[in-house]
């Protein structure tokens, strides 16, 4: 396809967008193309195979990754995670749709500008880490700046500085087969990390490590995005891994995103039952924010209670109550008294029984809710 001829880039994504997906298609099967705005793009999965013999792997799906977030594509097996992450690099040839990176239309990219898209612009880590046996863990980092064309010097002073950014200081000449998970999937880290590209992709980094490591790595992608304010994609099947690492997470069932929103807004306000049944047994209280829970101050109750700020997590906020003995926390945005979070707004969360769809209270994180696909 040529630049003529390609679809136009989405003129309607965020200014911040670094990728912005627009109706986008992956459909396995004869004749795929004509699948997507045809009557079989509304069947259910089973249905479409039997009338077609196709899989909508990924089934009209929009939305912008915004610059510095972590934006998690979560969903059970087979729900698209994977076809939609290839899709973005054209590592999967997307079926229909727009698709952009930095306001770059990925569609139009021809063999060349794609190379360069995967080796600088972007860099994935996997689940099967992907190391060279016989590289030393340096040369392993070095790799992806010896594709760039680096210098030998150039290269091994940037790989020793990454090494020791993931904490592998000292085992510089190891091999893999003498690091553990861990240290391997760090290995992949500093590699991806290497070639500073603007977004990093995981594609279920962690899911073959034991649950110790893995909390491990997480708080190692947490850190690294607090440091570095890197854009990252993350897929996973795994709740409390997305609760954890993202900005904001889409869910995904059947190749469709059927929410999208911030961890808060996904467990106090799911879209639907699906989603509902998905984060039920989440504590509430450790991702919903007092500025959810919280009530307008009556008179005199600015003076008394400890104080909070509205991005604080109803848990702390029970901590702080319980801690000062007062009836209330005063939530406060900048000095100013924004509202009360009284033991009734707090136990409200814990039970599940608040409304937490009203408007957004000022000082919420990503204030205006994302659209629900
Ligand atoms: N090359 C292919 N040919 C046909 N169908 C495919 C192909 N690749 C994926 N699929 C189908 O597309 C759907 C989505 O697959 P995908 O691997 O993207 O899901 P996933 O959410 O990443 O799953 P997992 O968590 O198991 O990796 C599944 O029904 C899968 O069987």
């Amino acid at each position: 396809m040529t630049a003529t001829q390609a679809p136009e880039a989405p003129v309607d994504a965020a200014e911040d967008a670094v990728f912005s997906v627009r109706d986008l298609w992956k459909v396995f099967g004869p004749k795929a193309d004509r699948i997507p705005g045809s009557e079989y793009a509304a069947l259910p999965p089973a249905e479409l195979r039997e009338a077609t013999g196709c899989t909508a792997a990924v089934r009209d799906v929009s939305f912008d990754v915004r610059k510095g977030e972590v934006f998690v594509v979560m969903g059970l097996s087979g729900s698209g995670k994977s076809t939609l992450v290839r899709c973005l690099t054209r590592l999967i040839e997307p079926t229909s749709g727009t698709l952009a990176i930095d306001g770059e239309d990925v569609l139009a990219m021809d063999r060349a500008r794609l190379r360069e898209l995967r080796r600088h612009r972007t860099a994935m880590v996997f689940q099967h880490f992907g190391l060279l046996p016989h590289r030393t863990v340096l040369d392993n980092v070095a790799y992806g700046l010896e594709i760039q064309g680096l210098s030998k010097a150039e290269r091994r002073s940037r790989a020793a500085e990454l090494v020791e950014k993931v904490g592998l200081a000292g085992l510089e000449d190891r091999r893999p087969s003498q690091l553990s998970g861990g240290q391997q999937q760090r290995v992949g880290l500093a590699r991806a990390l290497a070639v500073d590209p603007s977004v990093l992709l995981f594609d279920e980094p962690f899911s073959a490590l034991d649950p110790l490591i893995r909390r491990e790595m997480q708080d190692e992608v947490v850190r690294l995005h607090r440091e570095e304010g890197r854009t990252m994609v993350f897929i996973t099947h795994d709740l409390s891994e997305a609760l954890r690492l993202g900005t904001r997470i889409a869910l995904m069932r059947d190749g469709g995103i059927v929410q999208l929103g911030t961890p808060e807004e996904i467990v106090g306000s799911p879209a639907d039952d699906y989603v509902a049944e998905f984060v039920r047994d989440v504590p509430r209280e450790q991702v919903l924010t007092v500025a959810t829970a919280m009530r307008p101050p009556l008179a005199g109750e600015s003076e008394r209670g400890p104080a909070v700020r509205p991005d604080a997590t109803v848990s702390a906020a029970i901590e702080a109550v319980s801690r000062s003995g007062d009836p209330a926390a005063r939530v406060m945005d900048g000095g100013r008294l924004v509202g009360v979070v009284d033991h009734a707004c707090l136990l409200d969360v814990v039970a599940g029984t608040s409304a937490t769809d009203g408007p957004a209270a000022p000082g919420t994180p990503d204030a205006p809710r994302e659209v629900t696909l």
